[in-house]
């Protein structure tokens, strides 16, 4: 989690002298704290990643890691106590959930999705498409009015931070919920049923009465999913592939994949990753629609712009496309991090270089999704818009 590698950093000299001397040792016990408390979620992340290269068999890994009930509740309590005692004074926490928020608000209430809409249906008349898509885009387009709550399926939900706002009909899933409004569920072992065909208030009268745990849901009940800090957790990339996946059958047509993921680095460096998870997203049959960079985090919006998926999944290896930098350090390298930073920038970039060698897609110049980026960016820590 390279936010949290971020507490030990040195306090801004300017922003120090600002801080009443009587204050001081408040502030260094509180980060003393918040040290022990991210070195809890850090190693949870550590172990697993170790026990992966060892082991190699990520579902046995996995089995094992949900029944040690002592280290995932140990998790869950340093989870929220960061959440409710670290993040709230420095604004962090927030960050990643008021950007998920202004995003639905945009595209779901004040006519994001209406003005997508419009842009697709124009772009297909052009293009030689079949009619059989624009028939599709075109009553998309007339019934893009919203009404009623979003439904919101946060995955690793941990202590439910979107159950607070009235827009959203919010069912928060993890495997140690941190709080008593979660429901229990393993998502990548989560079944797919066949998708309800109910109105849209039968369909939030069920959601309501839902009891964990969740061992199953029927597909396309949701309008958005979101996965905050979720994907950098799981060892394997095939295991962020498989939650990628159950999020495009979850969401209906039209709805929004959230991902929110750590990085510390300058909005550059990891620059090929982020376009490599973006061509494996889109695979599935979504199309990015808004992209953001903050201090600590890369901020994603996808849209489920198909009910199918692209067809040759495997031997494009877009799976593989979802690594992030941690899956290339040694057990040694791993027992180093936090200790010190043991990979150059230029090293990375390399290893993601590897990762260029993608299929031809014109990313750099698609349907205008860039343009449309213009994120509520006032409502970033150090916001930065990539127009890639
Ligand atoms: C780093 S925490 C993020 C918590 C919260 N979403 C946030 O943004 O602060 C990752 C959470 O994902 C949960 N998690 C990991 N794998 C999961 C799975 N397969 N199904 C559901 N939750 C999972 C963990 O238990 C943990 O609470």
């Amino acid at each position: 989690m390279a936010f949290l590698n971020n507490v030990d950093s040195e306090m801004d000299l300017e922003q120090f002298h600002r801080i009443p001397y009587s204050n001081v040792k408040s502030v260094r016990t509180e980060k003393i704290e918040q040290e022990k408390l991210s070195g809890v979620v850090k190693n949870v992340h550590r172990k697993l990643r170790r026990k992966y290269v060892e082991v190699g068999d990520f579902e046995k890994i996995w089995r094992e890691h949900c029944e040690d009930e002592l280290t995932l509740s140990e998790y869950a309590v340093a989870m929220k106590n960061l959440a409710d005692n670290c993040w709230t004074k420095n604004c962090e926490g927030e960050v990643r959930i008021e950007w998920c928020r202004s995003i639905c608000q945009d595209y779901f209430l004040d006519g994001g999705m209406k003005r997508m809409l419009e842009k697709d249906e124009k772009s297909t008349k052009y293009a030689f498409c079949g009619s059989a898509v624009n028939a599709q885009t075109r009553s998309s387009s007339r019934s893009a009015l919203h009404s009623g709550k979003i439904r919101l399926l946060d995955v690793g939900s941990c202590f439910n931070p979107f159950l607070k706002f009235d827009e959203f009909l919010t069912v928060g899933i993890d495997i140690v919920p941190a709080v008593e409004s979660v429901y229990k569920c393993d998502f990548l072992n989560l079944q797919l049923q066949q998708p309800l065909q109910l109105a849209p208030d039968a369909v939030e009268a069920f959601l309501q009465q839902l009891q964990g745990p969740i061992e199953a849901l029927p597909a396309q009940l949701f309008e958005v999913v979101v996965f905050s800090l979720l994907l950098s957790y799981f060892p394997s990339p095939y295991q962020r592939w498989i939650c990628c996946k159950k999020a495009h059958e979850l969401l209906n047509l039209n709805g929004l994949l959230l991902i929110i993921t750590p990085d510390s680095s300058h909005q550059n460096r990891h620059a090929p990753m982020m376009r490599s998870w973006r061509i494996a997203v889109e695979s599935l049959g979504f199309r990015r629609y808004k992209y953001a960079k903050s201090s600590h985090m890369h901020l994603m919006a996808f849209r489920k712009v198909s009910l199918t998926t692209t067809s040759d999944l495997v031997s494009c290896n877009y799976p593989e496309m979802l690594y992030i930098p941690q899956d290339f350090h040694s057990p040694e390298q791993e027992e180093l991090e936090g200790v010190v930073d043991i990979r150059s920038d230029l090293e990375d970039d390399q290893l993601a270089l590897g990762f260029t060698e993608l299929p031809d897609m014109p990313y750099d110049s698609d349907s205008g999704d860039s343009q449309s980026s213009s994120a509520p960016l006032h409502e970033l820590e150090d916001p930065v818009l990539l127009q890639n």
